[in-house]
């Protein structure tokens, strides 16, 4: 299938390519434009989407062809750059004030996740503070998201060290539950839980990862296990209901998230269903660890309640492919993510070290 091309009728995207290359990168700079593997189509399809205008990145995020807390951050900064790039205004006040709808736009497509508007927020700060030429505004941002790309994949690879120093010392492998994705498709490569599991995997610490399915949109069957093939990780598919049984049977020595958005006081919003791990896990006294890098906090929240929490289509809970799973006049309710509470958390693992949920205010100063 190599090579092949394809557009993707009414999407609005440039064209499609279809390949077998399981590189992991989730967004790529090349020559003019993004691509973006398609992570709608995987794991049956490997597909890349070009995308050249700011408002085919926002459809490209609100639709989850690229997601994961970090790589929306990294997308959008690449779609700030699109954006600008198109701004025809010379003077410095009104090309900012277009750049300004240019951020709307991006950061309306989804609620939860502050990776977005950290991205988005940081590109704008560059744009205003610059001394270069309005024309070469451009070229300063796509650095800068050039920048917090690679950032990002040395943060993870730092969370995957600091999370193998705090994993529990047992003398047979550790098997490690995870939920979601958040591996190289979830960031700008490695991951973040599991960049701490391939790190467990490189110390030859590692026995196996069970991969919750997490209903609905399946990122842990579809994307977590599709990673861990690509790299020889040992893993069980499970459905989400089944991780309290596997607990039970000792079966587990961990469980390890990622994080949407974590407040200062350590409450953290993850994919749904990262709740109902955090209470298993604690009533078989397994430890819990949320990996995230520290541009994932919200230290302007002082508890979840204030995390906005994306409600999705609810043909993602009543559909399964196009046939309906119940009768007609029933009800939904479709919440993407829900809040663990702090106390539910071991250990928060972050570039700067993992420290307990109350700890995590001390590492405020190493966000940028
Ligand atoms: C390193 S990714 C961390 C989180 O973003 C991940 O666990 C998650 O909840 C992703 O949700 P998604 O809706 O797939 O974007």
């Amino acid at each position: 299938m190599e090579g092949v091309q394809q557009m993707i009728a009414g999407v609005g995207y440039d064209k499609v390519t279809i390949s077998m290359e399981t590189k992991v990168y989730p967004v790529i700079w090349h020559e003019d434009r993004v691509l973006l593997i398609d992570q709608t189509r995987l794991s049956h399809e490997y597909a890349i989407v070009e995308i050249k205008r700011y408002k085919d990145m926002a459809r490209a995020i609100a639709t989850m062809i690229v997601r994961g807390a970090p790589a929306i951050g990294i997308a959008a900064a690449y779609g700030m750059y699109l954006g600008a790039r198109d701004i025809q205004k010379s003077d410095r006040d009104g090309f900012l004030a277009e750049l300004k709808g240019v951020a709307e736009i991006l950061g309306n497509t989804r609620p939860t996740a502050v990776n977005l508007f950290w991205a988005i927020e940081r590109m704008l700060k560059t744009a205003r503070e610059t001394s270069v030429s309005v024309s070469e505004i451009p070229q300063v941002l796509l650095a800068a998201a050039q920048q917090i790309q690679a950032e990002d994949l040395n943060t993870c690879q730092a969370i995957g060290d600091h999370g193998l120093a705090v994993l529990p010392k047992t003398p047979e492998q550790l098997n490690i539950l995870t939920h979601c994705n958040t591996g190289s498709l979830a960031t700008a490569g490695y991951g973040t839980a599991l960049g701490v599991i391939r790190s467990c995997k490189a110390a030859q610490r590692l026995g196996r990862v069970y991969a919750d399915e997490t209903r609905p949109r399946l990122q842990g069957a579809k994307l977590t296990t599709w990673e861990c093939v690509q790299d020889q990780i040992p893993v069980t598919l499970i459905a989400d209901n089944m991780a309290a049984h596997c607990m039970k049977l000792g079966l587990i020595h961990a469980a390890i998230v990622g994080a949407d958005r974590i407040a200062a006081n350590g409450d953290t919003a993850n994919k749904i269903g990262t709740y109902n791990v955090a209470l298993v896990a604690r009533a078989h006294n397994i430890p819990f660890f949320v990996a995230a890098p520290l541009s994932t906090v919200d230290f302007r929240l002082q508890s979840g309640e204030g995390i906005p929490i994306e409600e999705r289509d609810p043909k993602e809970v009543y559909q399964i492919g196009s046939t309906a799973i119940c009768p007609p006049g029933v009800e939904f309710y479709n919440p993407a993510f829900d809040v663990t509470p702090a106390e539910l958390i071991t250990a928060i693992i972050t570039e700067h070290g993992a420290v307990a949920p109350g700890d995590l205010k001390n590492l405020m100063v190493h966000q940028c």
